[in-house]
């Protein structure tokens, strides 16, 4: 079977409560939500994705038949010599299609944290150690606890306060990326100072122009 992986590499965290935290993003391919073809954008139950998830080719990018070797090549993008406060974003394309336990276990046996950004709509592998659900509306979530909620704002039937039942232990509303970025922002951090059990996540890494 093995992992498909569009991209590794080594930024700062630049969303929700980890923000500014330096980490191993590991970025894989596919997505049961989107196809990642812009000519079927449109058409996606989800439309707005700011990612290129599609394929193999990005940096560091491959497929790995094991997850040894998935975990060897997270490693070799952590900075050498630093053994502590190893931390890993699984990400993607939709992660949880095919990060499983196995991955889990050999990215903690190389000292990794190990968090996730999933779309909620499969079920997560023992182990992780941070979880963030971005859930996508008109899907059906599957998963109703984590570390953080993060929910993309504005988007047509997602009024936040629905979400505010599960048990997570923090929810931040992220503004729309698009060309109105601005009046999402906006509505954003309104909405947060008028229901102070939200909190605001900005794309920090956009503005700080790194990856
Ligand atoms: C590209 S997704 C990959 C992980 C997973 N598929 C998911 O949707 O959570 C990573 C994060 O970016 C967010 N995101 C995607 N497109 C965005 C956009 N146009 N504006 C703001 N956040 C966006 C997602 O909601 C998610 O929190
Ligand atoms: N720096 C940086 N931070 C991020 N946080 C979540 C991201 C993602 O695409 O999942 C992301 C990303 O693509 N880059
Ligand atoms: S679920 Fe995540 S990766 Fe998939 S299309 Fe939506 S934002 Fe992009
Ligand atoms: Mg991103």
């Amino acid at each position: 079977m093995g992992y498909a992986v569009k991209e590794i590499f080594y930024t700062l965290q630049g969303e929700g409560q980890h923000a500014g935290r330096p980490a191993v993003f590991c970025r894989f391919a596919l997505c049961n939500l989107w196809t990642g073809r812009e000519a079927d954008r449109a058409r996606a139950i989800c439309a707005f994705c700011d990612t290129d998830f599609l394929g193999t080719d990005g940096p560091d990018g491959g497929r790995f038949a094991t997850a040894e070797e998935l975990a060897d090549a997270v490693e070799a993008c952590w900075p050498a010599g630093f053994q502590d406060r190893r931390f890993v974003v699984c990400t993607g394309g939709e992660p949880l299609l095919q990060l499983d336990a196995a991955a889990v276990e050999s990215l903690h046996g190389r000292g990794f944290e190990v968090a996730v950004e999933t779309n909620g709509t499969r079920v997560p592998p023992q182990g992780i150690d941070w979880l963030c659900v971005s859930p996508k509306i008109g899907t059906e979530l599957v998963v109703s606890q984590g570390d953080e909620l993060k929910l993309v704002y504005p988007q047509e039937g997602g009024d936040p306060a629905q979400f505010e039942h599960l048990r997570f232990a923090s929810f931040r509303l992220q503004p729309m990326d698009c060309p109105d970025v601005e009046s999402h922002t906006r509505s954003a951090l309104e909405y947060c100072l008028a229901h102070p059990n939200w909190s605001l996540s900005l794309q920090t890494h956009k503005q700080l122009g790194i990856r």
